[in-house]
Parts: structure tokens; sequence; C-alpha cells
């Protein structure tokens, strides 16, 4: 049985950020039924969320489904009281724009500039002509710095993007996040390839921004110990079900040992030399 946060005491003015209710989505193609199942959450404004949970979890999934870039199969999905996938392209595409969805491994263009790479997060509020202006001749460089400086990575404004390291590209995707104008902020494993200090330091840039605009901020993440120190609401994730859904408070180690039991290397892992023969080169054709 899912074990749900506490209702808040007063019924907000404005509906929440995200309502789901008996969620259900699947990848075509994928090896399980359903990569989320029965997902039942809300989230309001200002809300801070870690998403945890053991690899394969659904993590990613559940953030696709709350960018509307994944399409859930059942259930209610309402985004700012709307669902997103009744509404014709043109006006989910404008939804889309109160979103922001960075990904572990951002889409930047590896020979482009970080400047205009980082500037790119501004083309859903420009014209066609700007974009292209753009591009020869960024249009806002000292912004693109200011949001590249939070992260450390000032001196990189103009390197090209496949001359950064794979920490520095993760961050050069987050300054993205920093020029958009999301109201809901999904940020996907944004510390996987960060040092301890680093780490820190982006968790902390994240959420002063989530704060000064009253973003919703849902940010998965591996390190459970950072999870909780940082935010207040945890969501736990598995095998595409909501384990808890609890404030950091009363999340207890218990629950994180059974969250990620089963996930330890089975006993009899194969050595190197031992594969089946069905491996051998040429048993797929
Ligand atoms: N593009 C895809 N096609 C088919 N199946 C997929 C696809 N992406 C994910 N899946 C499956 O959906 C399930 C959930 O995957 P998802 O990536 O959401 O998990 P996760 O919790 O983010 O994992 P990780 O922590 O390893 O990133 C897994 O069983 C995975 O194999």
């Amino acid at each position: 049985m899912q074990d749900r946060a506490a209702p808040t005491a007063a019924a907000p003015a404005h509906p929440p950020v995200y309502r789901l209710a008996g969620v259900t989505a699947r990848h075509q193609g994928g090896t399980r039924a359903h990569a989320l199942h029965d997902i039942a959450l809300t989230v309001h404004a200002g809300e801070q969320i870690a998403l945890i949970g053991p690899s394969g979890a659904g993590k990613t999934t559940l953030l696709a489904t709350l960018a509307c870039s994944h399409r859930p199969d059942t259930g209610t999905f309402e985004v700012f009281g709307t669902d997103p996938w009744t509404l014709n392209e043109r006006e989910r595409h404008k939804l889309r724009g109160r979103l922001f969805l960075a990904p572990q491994t951002p889409p930047l263009p590896p020979r482009q500039r970080v400047v205009t790479a980082v500037l790119a997060a501004r083309l859903p509020q420009w014209s066609l002509w700007q974009a292209l202006v753009s591009l020869v001749k960024p249009a806002d460089p000292e912004s693109a710095w200011r949001a590249l400086s939070r992260f450390n990575l000032g001196d990189k404004l103009y390197a090209r993007v496949d001359r950064l390291s794979g920490g520095e590209r993760q961050r050069c995707g987050l300054a993205r996040l920093l020029l958009s104008t999301g109201q809901a902020l999904l940020v996907d494993e944004p510390l996987s390839a960060l040092d301890p200090a680093l780490s820190q330091l982006t968790l902390t840039t994240l959420q002063q921004e989530a704060a000064a605009r009253n973003a919703a901020l849902v940010c998965s993440l591996h390190q459970v110990d950072l999870a909780l120190a940082y935010f207040p609401r945890i969501v736990a994730l598995k095998d595409g079900r909501v384990a808890f859904d609890l404030p950091r408070e009363r999340v207890t180690q218990a629950m994180i040992d059974e969250l990620y039991l089963n996930e330890q290397p089975p006993a009899n892992t194969p050595a190197p030399g031992d594969l089946p023969a069905k491996l051998a080169v040429g048993a797929c054709l």
C-alpha cells in the first residue's frame, strides 16, 4: 500500500502544478508491461521534491510524463489544472513553455559555443529572426554568463560544447534552466557527473532558483543522503509504483533499505570469461 504525504491544512487558491491519479505509462517495445503504475501525485507551486528509487524504477519516465513529452496510457493527468493531452499541438506547446525538463545528458549541439547553447533556453520566447541572429551573434551573453557563473562555469562562456567535461556539460544544461521561464522545474539526476562540492553548489542553486520564482522543483537523485538533506518531500518509486511519498522527517532507514532491497549484484554474477554460448558472435544474425 502506498504511504502518502499528509495533506496541507488550507486548500490552495490556484490549481496544483500537477495532479496525477491512477496514471500508468509504458514505453513502446519496453520489456515491462508498464513503466509507471497507478501513480498518484499532487505537486503545488513552490514545493521541492526529491524523486528517489533504484535504477529502472521509473524516475525518468515520470519526469518525462510531467514534462508532457511522454503521454500516459491511463489515469488523470493535469498540469496547471488542464489535461495537456486534450489540447491541440499549439496549445500543448504553449503549456510546455511553462515547464522545463533538464535531462541527465543535456542534448547540446557538440560544435556549438556554450553561450549559444545556453541562450537556446530563450528560443520559446524569441521570434524566428531573433533566434537566427543569435546563432551568429549571441543576443544576451551577459545573461548566459550570469547563469553559468552560478554553476561555477563562467569561464567556459565561449568554449565549444564538445570540449567540455561530462560534469561541465551537465552544468551547462542546468544553466539553461536558469534562463527558462519554467514554473515547473524537472531535473533528472543532475549530480551524476559532479564531485561532492559541485553537487552541493548545484542543489543549492536549483533550490534558490525554484524558490525565487515559486516554481515546483522535482529532482531525481541517486544520492539518498543528499535527497534527505536538501529536500523537504521525498517521493520514492519502485517498479514503477510510488513506494512512499513523505516529508523527509518521516522517512526511516528501514524504508530506504526496503526501497533498495534486491538491488545488490546477484551472488552468481558471471566472471568476465564466462560468456554463455548464445552470446557468441553471430548468434543474433
Ligand atoms: N525508451 C525506452 N524504451 C523501452 N523501455 C524503456 C525506455 N526507457 C525506459 N524504459 C524502461 O522503463 C522502465 C523505467 O525506466 P526509467 O528510465 O524511467 O527508470 P529510472 O528510475 O529513471 O532508472 P535510472 O535510475 O537507471 O535512470 C525500465 O524498466 C526501463 O527499462
